[in-house]
């Protein structure tokens, strides 16, 4: 499947331009969204301005005292046949040094984007140096490598790799053409010029590991010579034979180096003169003294994500299919290219010819871009063994290592029509991906140091595994990013810009250790033997497992042995495990307790706030309670009182009126007198009959005189039982009183319930002595009424007419009553006070029914 163009910056894609207030590019974070690069400045305009700068501001100066990792910028001039094809320029602009501005052209999908309002048209990014068009391959060396190749002197790894776009110039950076010699002819001839007089030529130790040195025997040797020898000779014979591909360079250098002629003339046509002043310089700067020095190297590629040696025999001498190569761990945790061809040089020339012969092998395709494209990873190592004076069996050899990575140019995948470069395509692609993968998520782990590392994939493509050591603290890195300004690769370039970006926020870290080279150091603390291990290679390399480490270096012996300790180890840290668990455990107790004791301080302190203000609540409710009940009552009391100053009023008035009464029937007794005199002469039957009912009237027991002394008893019974009850409602104003106070204190309004019901109790039977009092009241004055009533009247016999009227009324007053209450308790039940002592039950009811007055 069709891989697109490599977005480096791995997770960006031209969506997230639909989030114009994002960071877009390579500030993405690896796991969507977290986006923190705080070195970053963003100006994010509106979509409504498309012209407003996006800025990727780096500030190289300000590293915070680590050490960024270098990103050089190579602008590329435009060809003579892109001008003639009319390339659009102007798209790139160089603001100072470190800046640069990229503008989008009209037909780019940038703009396209910035049309719709969901990208910016133009993006800042900043370098540590900015390399425009005119600058030669003499002053980019000058800049990039020369003090590179001055630490690999001193004992550095150094790495350098090119990235871009396809057709952007990583190849002439690297190699150059003609007559301008790139980077790598520089560094040999510096390098050479560097170690003159202190080069040993001898065959005797070997870099096979990233740190490590084999000694040869003299057979090996010998093997060693002869390789050697075939190659250079082999490049000797390709100048005629390989012409027709680019790599005719030559190298043609002035005499005076040094003091040595090192003129070789590989083809007089197509010669490259390197600059005198390049090699001018001479320096043994931190060099150890009296070290010996022996230089070899490798050039091997990744070709669709397969290794191949570069320098293996001429492919005329060996079956068709190229050999693959092997990545292991060497016991330092470096990985390494198992079984790539190692070969000493003495010269720049040799190691000259030696790339020859790998660019011969190399993968190399005509595109619609690039009509000698790179179809692969290009990686060309230089080892410098440092041989100190006191090296023996190569106990106090070092190695440094300077590697050059020319890699594949991203490229559209839709551009290519033929199978084989679509499948290139995809592995560049995925390749490049991954690195900008890794270099992101290097990059989130350096950023947040307090939050847990990300899994930094350097083994999902062979480039990053390859080059893992320099990214983990090996060696340091140099970038140099190319770019070509035309119009037509505008949004290829933005793309490799926004890597860039991520890689210039880089530091150099300290070197980390991997599985194996724990093991190793494992068995070295334990047996502190420092005794030289023996290494056993792996002749057969069918083992695809590559991804565990070089295993087969270490003897049988040597692995039962680290199982053991690793076994001894893994009980250790166990334990060691258990104890800070224990710890962990007891310390979480301890904090939990304070926790729990800190809230149950503070849930005691909330309840005591509450219940002092449920207390002040309160308190505040039974004030209201007794002012409204004081209130009813003295109300009452009142109008108690005022009854009872009526009914004596009516009591006097109606006494008055029975004085009245009898000084009226004295008077009419006289007048009767005469009349009776009158009637016992002219009727003398009429006179006896009435004589005979007076008689039996005289004979009834009742008497007025002691009806109204009875009357006056119950007055002041009346009167004695009103003063008790405003005794006992003062004894009820006590009782609330108390009640209020038992209630402040226990809070218990069932006490206060019942007293109030006590209280309530005692009213009504106050109510009912009153009413009873009421009732006899009305009775004697019933009673008085008719005998006012019969007094008024004559005292013979009625006549039949008038008895008649009077047993009629009666009767019809007998009739209205109701059964069993004839006659007295009429008037009780119509007497108000008979009523139930409604105040208090009024007043005793739920709160919801109390007076008004009471919730003021
Ligand atoms: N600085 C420069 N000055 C002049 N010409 C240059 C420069 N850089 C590149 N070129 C020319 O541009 C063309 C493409 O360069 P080159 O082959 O190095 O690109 P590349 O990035 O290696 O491409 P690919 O990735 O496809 O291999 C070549 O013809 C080269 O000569």
């Amino acid at each position: 499947m069709a891989v697109p163009l490599a977005s480096p910056g791995c997770l960006l894609s031209d969506d997230d331009d639909l989030r114009p207030s994002i960071l877009e590019s390579t500030a993405a974070e690896p796991q969507g969204g977290r986006r923190d690069l705080p070195e970053i400045s963003l100006v994010c305009p509106g979509p409504a301005d498309p012209t407003v700068v996006k800025e990727l501001v780096i500030d190289p100066e300000k590293d915070d005292g680590v050490e960024r990792v270098q990103v050089y910028l190579r602008i590329r001039p435009i060809l003579k046949a892109e001008k003639e094809q009319g390339e659009e320029q102007g798209c790139v602009c160089i603001q100072d040094q470190q800046t640069l501005v990229l503008k989008a052209p009209k037909d780019s999908s940038k703009m396209r984007s910035t049309e719709r309002g969901v990208a910016q048209s133009t993006h800042k990014f900043t370098f540590t140096q900015i390399c425009g068009p005119e600058m030669t391959q003499q002053e980019f060396f000058e800049c990039t490598m020369k003090e590179a190749v001055q630490e690999v002197l001193r004992g550095d790894n150094r790495l350098l790799f090119t990235y871009g776009v396809t057709n952007s110039g990583k190849t002439y950076t690297i190699q150059g053409t003609g007559q301008k010699a790139g980077l790598l002819p520089r560094t040999l001839l510096v390098l050479f010029r560097k170690l003159q007089g202190r080069l040993s030529c001898s065959l005797e130790l070997k870099p096979v590991f990233c740190q490590e040195v084999r000694v040869l025997d003299h057979s090996e040797a010998r093997a060693e010579e002869i390789r050697r020898d075939t190659l250079l000779n082999e490049a000797e014979g390709m100048t005629s034979q390989h012409s027709q591909l680019r790599d005719n360079i030559s190298i043609c250098c002035d005499s005076g180096i040094g003091g040595v002629s090192l003129v070789t003339q590989l083809e007089d046509s197509d010669s490259v003169c390197l600059e005198a002043d390049s090699l001018s310089s001479s320096g043994e700067e931190g060099m150890p003294e009296g070290a010996q020095f022996s230089v070899w190297v490798s050039f091997f590629e990744i070709y669709n994500e397969f290794l191949y040696d570069l320098l293996e025999s001429p492919p005329s001498l060996k079956p068709r299919k190229r050999a693959t190569l092997r990545l292991c761990e060497d016991r330092h945790g470096n990985p390494y290219v198992k079984d790539l061809t190692w070969v000493q040089v003495c010269s720049a020339e040799e190691a000259w010819k030696v790339l020859k012969v790998g660019r011969r092998n190399q993968s190399f395709a005509s595109t619609h871009m690039n009509h000698i494209s790179s179809r692969s990873h290009s990686i060309f190592s230089i080892r410098i063994v440092h041989m100190h004076p006191d090296t023996s069996r190569g106990q106090n050899a070092q190695i440094s290592e300077l590697c050059v990575c020319d890699l594949a140019g991203s490229e559209r995948c839709r551009d290519q029509r033929n199978g084989e470069r679509i499948k290139e395509a995809t592995n560049i692609n995925s390749s490049l991906h991954t690195l900008g993968r890794c270099i992101t998520a290097l990059r989130y782990n350096q950023a947040n140091k307090s939050r847990p590392p990300l899994v930094v994939p350097f083994r999902d493509s062979k480039l990053t595994r390859v080059l893992q050591g320099f990214f983990s603290g090996r060696g340091r890195s140099i970038m140099v990013v190319n770019i070509n300004p035309c119009a037509s690769t505008y949004d290829e370039t933005l793309q490799a810009l926004k890597f860039s970006a991520v890689a210039t926020q880089l530091v150099h870290i300290p070197s980390t250790k991997t599985r194996v080279a724990y093991i190793l150091s494992l068995l070295n603390e334990c047996e502190q033997q420092g005794s030289e291990s023996t290494l056993m290679e792996d002749e057969d390399g069918d083992d695809d497992d590559d991804e565990v480490g070089d295993i087969s270096m270490f003897a049988c012996k040597e692995l039962l042995h680290a199982i053991e300790v690793l076994k001894g180890e893994v009980l250790r840290q166990r334990q060691e495990k258990e104890v800070l668990e224990a710890t962990v455990r007891e310390q979480v107790c301890s904090e939990m307790m304070e926790v729990i004791k800190r809230m149950e301080n503070d849930f005691s302190e909330t309840l005591e706030t509450e219940r002092e203000l449920m207390q002040e609540k309160y308190e505040c409710k039974m004030e209201n309670l007794q002012k409204s009940l004081k209130r009813y009552y003295t109300q009452e009391i009142e109008e108690r009182d005022e009854r009872i100053r009526e009914l004596s009023e009516e009591l006097a008035s109606k006494k008055e009126g029975e004085y009245e009464g009898l000084r009226r029937s004295r008077r009419n007794t006289s007048s009767r007198a005469a009349e009776l005199s009158r009637v016992r002469e002219e009727q003398p039957g009429e006179w006896r009959a009435t004589i005979f009912y007076l008689h039996s009237y005289q004979a009834q027991p009742v008497h007025t005189s002691s009806l109204t002394i009875a009357l006056d008893n119950k007055l002041d019974e009346g009167h004695k039982t009103l003063g008790q009850l405003r005794v006992s409602l003062q004894q009820l104003s006590l009782n609330l009183r108390s009640g209020e106070r038992a209630c402040c204190t226990k809070t218990s309004g069932e006490q206060l319930r019942a007293l109030l019901d006590a209280a309530e109790a005692t009213l009504a039977k106050q109510d009912q002595t009153l009413g009873e009092l009421q009732n006899s009241w009305a009775l004697a004055k019933m009673e008085l009424g008719k005998k006012t009533e019969s007094e008024a009247g004559p005292r013979h016999p009625p006549s039949g007419s008038c008895r008649k009227r009077r047993c009629a009324t009666r009767e019809s007053e007998l009739e209205n009553c109701p059964p069993g209450k004839k006659g007295t308790l009429r008037c009780v039940q119509n007497t108000p006070l008979a009523s139930p002592a409604a105040p208090l039950l009024r007043v005793l009811r739920p709160r919801s029914q109390i007076p008004p007055s009471y919730h003021a």
